[in-house]
């Protein structure tokens, strides 16, 4: 790809400060691309299983241009695939080649500035090049992987060698500048419900709302107006329906043009919003929004509808989620953390009823600190049971030796099954010393009932300072993983990844070894 800004100085030498907001696992920037064949498995993995993780990490490739007020989710996307087959499985790591990591390695240092603030990239990139990181999910679609960053269209990646192919235009129909993060696919249709919001431009109250159909085209668009513009990092999408969180991390411009962050936690909102819009047909005039009580919306779980009403389910922070950012009066840190919580909620509302009253949640399935909770994704957008979710448990702190504890707070320490039908809750802790990352769900075998099969989770191990892909039975989390697949070493903490059936991977390696003949 011919992205490389010619030109740009070079820096002298490279050092990591460690003072901007990462957790102590993440503090040291691993940076690696690597190969690892025939992992080491305790235990066994099911034959029957076959098929591809992807996942990715934050993993800023350089020390960041503005390091005391640098955020987390300003890493450039690193991926890792985990291919399992007849009980063995093969890692494999590689950077986004986005147009930021070229040029920036071309450069050895960083020459774009803040969080998804164009102001502050150096004039030789601005306005040049995107500086979109490609560090939020990877999902697999019409045969491609795609890595995505909600600020700009997919990047896609070879499924097999991870090598960076180039954007994805949908064949030419994309017309959004910005594209969601988290696409929500639907198991019985192929088709991937996307967004984008900002679509009118940096700030902009704009969402564009669009259908991609199973051979990659999209096949509805509508564009609207949300009430005010703010981070809109994931949706809920029914059999009919499309909803739309609006929160106060409010984006600015004025902020964003003064050298500062793209968001600002406004503190003196009392209320959020949820905006309706039909998933087929939708014109502009259609949007309805309707308030809810204070919180702020960032993950959603699952939503489907039952007797015309819309279930919607969500981990709700009940105050600033992302304490980095600051607030209304340009304080960072300001809330305590041992005060905010993040309970699952469900929501029952008609979407054709008034929007006079607000819409309280219906009922509070599961209280404390929740998050990154997983569905079997077969389920998306139709009645389902249960969620796979992350949860701190402040009573069992992460212990790095019998007197330190490796982190103020207890981490991500346990995986949840919650089961709504039966309020059931099974959870499970992986010794003394462990955090986990958001797991995935791989069906037991093809045509396996709703939630019968696996689960997939990475844990970070603190005493050994590695990684272990865990393996469990998605129904019976308590008895313990079934096998841990040993990494050599740690990773960052990620967001998020999709688990892709064998037959697909086989599928798109015949393609990429197509590529690579011609290439040749
Ligand atoms: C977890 C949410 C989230 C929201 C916005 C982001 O840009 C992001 O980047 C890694 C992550
Ligand atoms: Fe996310």
């Amino acid at each position: 790809m011919a992205h490389i800004v010619p030109g740009v100085p070079t820096s002298s030498g490279t050092h990591f400060p460690k003072h901007y907001a990462m957790s102590q696992w993440n503090e040291d920037h691993l940076r690696f691309e690597a190969d690892v064949f025939e992992l080491e498995v305790i235990g066994e993995i099911p034959s029957t299983i076959h098929g591809a993780f992807y996942r990715v990490q934050p993993d800023h490739a350089f020390p960041p241009k503005f390091a005391e007020t640098e955020i987390p989710l300003n890493g450039d996307g690193n991926v890792s695939s985990f291919y399992i087959k007849d009980g063995h499985v093969d890692f494999k790591q590689r950077y986004v080649k986005t147009p930021k990591l070229l040029a920036e390695r071309q450069a050895r240092r960083a020459v774009f500035g803040r969080y998804r603030n164009k102001y502050t990239d150096e004039p030789l990139v601005r306005d040049v090049l995107k500086g979109t990181t490609a560090n939020t999910h990877v999902v697999f679609h019409d045969n491609k992987l795609m890595a995505l960053k909600e600020d700009a269209p997919p990047m896609e990646m070879d499924p097999i060698t991870l090598d960076t192919i180039g954007n994805i235009d949908y064949h030419g129909t994309l017309r959004c500048p910005t594209h969601t993060a988290h696409p929500k696919a639907d198991a019985d249709t192929g088709e991937l419900v996307c967004y984008g919001y900002e679509a009118a431009g940096e700030a902009s109250p704009d969402i564009c709302s669009f259908t991609v159909d199973k051979d990659g085209r999209i096949t509805e668009e509508v564009w609207f107006q949300a009430p005010w513009p703010c981070m809109i990092h994931d949706f809920w999408v029914t059999e009919n329906w499309v909803v739309f969180p609006i929160n106060g991390l409010k984006a600015s411009l004025e902020q964003m043009k003064n050298g500062g962050d793209h968001f600002y936690w406004d503190e003196t909102l009392d209320h959020q919003l949820l905006g309706v819009i039909p998933r087929r047909g939708a014109k502009p005039e259609d949007a309805k929004w309707f308030r809810t009580p204070q919180g702020v919306y960032s993950h959603t779980i699952n939503a489907y509808e039952e007797g015309g009403n819309l279930v919607l389910d969500a981990n709700v922070w009940t105050d600033a989620h992302f304490p980095f950012f600051p607030n209304s009066k340009g304080e960072r840190f300001f809330t305590d953390p041992a005060k905010v919580t993040s309970p699952i909620l469900r929501y029952r509302f008609d979407p054709k009823g008034s929007t006079d009253t607000m819409v309280q949640p219906e009922d509070v399935h599961v209280r404390g600190v929740n998050e990154f909770g997983r569905i079997d994704d077969r389920l998306l957008g139709k009645k389902y049971s249960r969620v796979w979710i992350l949860k701190v448990d402040p009573t069992h702190p992460v212990r790095l030796n019998n007197h330190e504890f490796a982190a103020p707070n207890a981490g991500f320490n346990t995986l949840v099954c919650y089961n709504f039908e039966t309020r059931e809750l099974q959870s499970y802790r992986h010794g003394d010393d462990s955090t986990f990352q958001e797991p995935v769900f791989v069906p037991r075998h093809e045509g396996a009932a709703g939630e019968d099969g696996y689960l997939l989770i990475l844990a970070d191990r603190y005493r050994e300072g590695r990684n272990v892909l865990l393996l469990f039975d998605a129904l019976d989390i308590t008895r313990g993983p079934i096998a841990e697949i040993k990494l050599p070493f740690k990773l960052m903490d990620g967001l998020h990844g999709s688990w892709v059936d064998g037959k697909e991977v086989e599928a798109a390696r015949k393609a990429s070894a197509a590529r690579k003949a011609e290439e040749e």
